[in-house]
């Protein structure tokens, strides 16, 4: 395994370049429910690409077998020469892949105090040092604060830098969680529904940072976002699931009139579309119950495990448990 970089030793460096994040036949179950189904796909480089689908379709699970959180039955994710799959979320982190989660976490201490957290990862100053302020250790802390500020500017939280997180704007505080995950100066950046909750002005904003991070940064973005508006606008390269599988793949106009796909969000065949209209909607996504049902399955899967043989009792669920944050090495099947 190629150790990374050590940005710690230099706070303001950029990143060294993203290397190809790639999924390769990726299989994850839950007792008899196949949650993902031999699913592979490549982010190039420095590209945005999306992983989009109707609730259940296996999104979350992707990004909880890439981050660390789960491992597949089999296939293999790789960053580079590096393999990903079975190493712990903080050695996949350390290796430049950093992850946003759902659901706001974030209500305690400043801005600063938060991204701070993230480039807590980063520190080679021990406790000691740090705590009896070796001048070494000093050094090393003003550095980072320094970083962090910086990154705070580029998510348009400069002017909030010691604000307390709790004092923000729903908007704002899910950019502090964007602006902690960069912190960790990664390779790759993998981002849960980042505008999910948000409105129309919330959404533009995080747009235009997600865009300006990409383009200063240098860094590959992953994201799983329902707002097909959001994708259309920022993803090079979109990958479809349903139901574990992948249904369909390409760019954003490729896959908004894909017939499989037309299918899996709308419940209608792709003939049913005339040509040259658009197959997704530009805007959010339109909440599950008010799309039309599948001609032959229900969209929304029961999210519950079966009770004899599901996965651990204290498996988390990225979308529901807060304790999906902490990290956890648990093999779901
Ligand atoms: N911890 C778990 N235990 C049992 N089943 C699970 C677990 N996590 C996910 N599932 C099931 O796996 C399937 C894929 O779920 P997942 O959450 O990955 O979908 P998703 O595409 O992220 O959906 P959403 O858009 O609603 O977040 C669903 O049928 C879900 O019920």
């Amino acid at each position: 395994m190629n150790p990374r970089p050590a940005t710690g030793s230099a706070p303001g460096r950029l990143p060294a370049a993203a290397p190809e994040l790639s999924v390769r036949d990726v299989t994850v179950r839950f007792a008899g429910l196949t949650a993902l189904d031999a699913v592979s796909f490549t982010v190039a480089p420095g590209s945005v690409h999306a992983l989009i689908g109707p609730n259940g379709a296996g999104k979350s699970t992707c990004f909880n077998v890439l981050s660390g959180l789960y491992r597949p039955a089999s296939g293999q994710v790789r960053l580079g020469d590096d393999v990903l799959t079975g190493l712990a979320p903080h050695r996949i982190a350390a290796l430049g892949v950093a992850r946003t989660f759902q659901n706001i976490v974030t209500t305690e201490g400043t801005v600063a105090d938060n991204l701070m957290l993230g480039r807590h990862v980063l520190s080679r100053a021990g406790f000691a040092a740090t705590a009896l302020r070796l001048p070494g250790a000093v050094r090393e802390q003003r550095a980072h604060l320094e970083r962090a500020r910086e990154i705070a500017e580029l998510t348009g939280l400069g002017a909030r830098f010691d604000s307390p997180v709790a004092l923000l704007s729903y908007g704002d505080r899910k950019r502090v969680e964007l602006a902690r995950a960069l912190c960790l100066e990664p390779r790759v950046l993998l981002l849960d529904e980042p505008v999910a909750g948000m409105n129309g002005a919330e959404r533009l904003r995080m747009a235009e940072v997600v865009d300006a991070v990409r383009a200063q940064l240098g860094l590959s973005v992953l994201l799983v976002e329902h707002d097909m508006g959001l994708v259309m606008r920022l993803a090079d390269e979109v990958t479809v699931l349903d139901f574990g599988r992948r249904i369909a793949h390409g760019t954003p106009e490729e896959v908004r009139r894909h017939p499989e796909v037309l299918r899996a969000y709308l419940g209608t065949p792709g003939e049913d579309t005339p040509a040259g209209e658009d197959a997704l909607p530009d805007g959010p996504a339109a909440p599950e119950a008010e799309r039309a049902p599948s001609a032959d399955a229900p969209r929304v899967p029961d999210a519950s495990p079966a009770p004899d043989a599901g996965p651990p009792a204290d498996a988390p669920r990225a979308d529901t448990d807060p304790r999906a944050d902490a990290p956890c090495d648990k093999d779901p099947a």
